[in-house]
């Protein structure tokens, strides 16, 4: 059994986590998605709670082809202990994977193998990016699966996103 873990804000979950975790789901058993950063919410930058993030997830990958956990995971003040705090969350896993040079370091000095999968259209697929148009009323919807607009909808994630960084 072969576990790989997945790390993330996910602040939202997009087409780049999408394709990226159908690229794991092919390599190993199971997957454990980390959201990481758990215990932020309404912010510019991290808008949406843990528990709307774990619904973003869970209601996109239905079809993934392979089981998988998503464990929310808080940030700690101490890098040196963060590992062994993932750890302690997570099922235990063989692989990591993470494009963050931050975590790819922690978990290699940890002695954790750690791959850093392919970005796909970094230009427009990222968290920021998708903020960014939700702020300039331009398109965004293209850019997460369709699981993603439904659940924003759902929270008012948009007008939430326009009031917090009014009130910045
Ligand atoms: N377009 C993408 N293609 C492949 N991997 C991606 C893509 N965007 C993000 N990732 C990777 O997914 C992981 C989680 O990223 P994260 O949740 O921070 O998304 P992000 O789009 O980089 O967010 P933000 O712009 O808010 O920082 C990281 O390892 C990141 O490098
Ligand atoms: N000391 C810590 O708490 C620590 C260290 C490295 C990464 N992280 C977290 O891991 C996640 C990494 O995700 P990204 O690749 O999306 O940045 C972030 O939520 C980040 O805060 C936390």
């Amino acid at each position: 059994m072969k576990r790989g873990f997945y790390i993330g804000r996910f602040q939202p979950y997009h087409n780049g986590h999408q394709s990226v975790l159908e690229h794991i789901a092919g390599k190993v058993d199971e997957i454990i998605i980390g959201i990481g950063s758990a215990q932020l919410s309404h912010h510019v930058d991290n808008p949406f709670t843990a528990g709307e993030r774990v619904l973003m997830i869970t209601r996109a990958l239905t079809s993934l082809g392979c089981p998988y956990y998503v464990i929310p995971i808080e940030d700690l003040q101490r890098n040196a202990l963060w590992v062994a705090h993932v750890r302690s969350m997570a099922p235990p896993f063989d692989i990591c994977y993470s494009s963050n040079p931050l975590v790819v370091r922690l978990f290699r000095e940890a002695g954790c193998r750690v791959q850093s999968p392919a970005m796909y259209e970094r230009e427009i697929l990222s968290g920021t990016e998708i903020r960014r148009r939700i702020l300039a009323g331009e398109p965004w919807k293209k850019l997460v699966p369709p699981a993603i607009v439904q659940v924003i909808k759902e929270i008012d994630g948009e007008k939430r996103l326009r009031q917090i960084a009014m009130d910045d």
